[in-house]
């Protein structure tokens, strides 16, 4: 695979050693602030030669921070690039980012967490959820940590499980995000953020009844399996043609339709 990497903190350089590894050509990476990038911006960028098609894609990878990434996926489509997007914090503007890929049908995967473990902790804290929730018994609520540098809050991650509680829960139907100075109401599902040092990422879900608590957590050791599932979905992405979340590719994975 011929692999772009935009953004080249933490994860840009897990995904440059992980696409080595896996035998991936690396032809630029871009970063406005990153010693030893390729390129600051993605117009600074020399045409790349030969031009993705078909055949032989460019499949750009990006975990950035989201204040371009309407023009960055803009970009990828007018060049014919696919594409996976693992940068978060643009929920709110999802379709409109989305839109250019789609019209240029070129294959498109983005999700909060790449991680297969992530993955699978998404869709064990929904069963949970619909079996707390048959019982009428119990209340919900999702904790996340993460390291001092992480610059969105609640992360990802955590609205992605979320999303996935509103689903079982019939009594709630909002994420409630803020620290409150006042009581929850029913309706909201509260999700606490916390930053602290190094921790790579921790997501814990809380099923609280009179009786007990049922406690799940994710912790992610390393980066690892965050840019080891971002690579996979790129070698999957690279010969599709749509636009999907990360779920479609961990369905063909789990093989869970
Ligand atoms: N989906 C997933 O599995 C995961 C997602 N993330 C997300 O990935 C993003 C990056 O995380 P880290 O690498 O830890 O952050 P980081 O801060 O180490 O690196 C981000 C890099 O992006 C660069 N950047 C900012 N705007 C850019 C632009 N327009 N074009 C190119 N580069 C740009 C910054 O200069 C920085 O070097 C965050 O949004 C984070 O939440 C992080 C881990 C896993
Ligand atoms: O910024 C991070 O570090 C992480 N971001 C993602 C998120 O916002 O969920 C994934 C992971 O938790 C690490």
């Amino acid at each position: 695979m011929r692999i772009v990497i935009v953004g080249y903190g933490r994860m840009g350089r897990e995904i440059e050693a992980i696409s080595r590894e896996r035998g991936h050509q690396i032809l630029a990476t871009v970063d406005p602030l990153a010693p030893g990038a390729t390129a600051a911006s993605l117009e600074q960028l020399p045409p790349l030669e030969p031009a993705s098609t078909l055949e032989n894609p460019v499949t750009v990878i990006e975990f950035a921070l989201p204040p371009q990434i309407r023009e960055n996926v803009a970009y990828y489509a007018r060049h014919g690039w696919h594409g996976v997007i693992g940068t978060t914090g643009w929920d709110q503007e999802r379709e409109e980012v989305l839109r250019p890929a789609r019209e240029a049908g070129t294959g498109l995967v983005y999700g909060s967490n790449f991680s297969v473990g992530a993955n699978l902790f998404f869709r064990l804290s929904r069963y949970a959820a619909r079996l707390a929730n048959k019982t009428g018994a119990y209340d919900s609520a999702v904790m996340e940590l993460h390291h001092r540098q992480k610059q969105d809050s609640p992360s990802g991650t955590a609205l992605t499980i979320a999303e996935g509680l509103l689903q079982e829960t019939s009594c709630k139907n909002t994420i409630q995000p803020e620290t409150l100075h006042r009581r929850i109401e029913q309706e909201e599902l509260h999700v606490i953020s916390g930053r602290v040092g190094f921790i790579p990422g921790t997501h814990t879900v809380y099923l609280d009844s009179v009786a007990d608590t049922v406690e799940l957590t994710h912790r992610a050791r390393t980066r690892q399996g965050f840019a080891l599932g971002a690579v996979q979905a790129a070698e999957w992405i690279s010969s599709r043609q749509d636009v999907v979340p990360v779920d479609e590719f961990f369905n063909d994975l789990f093989q869970d339709q």
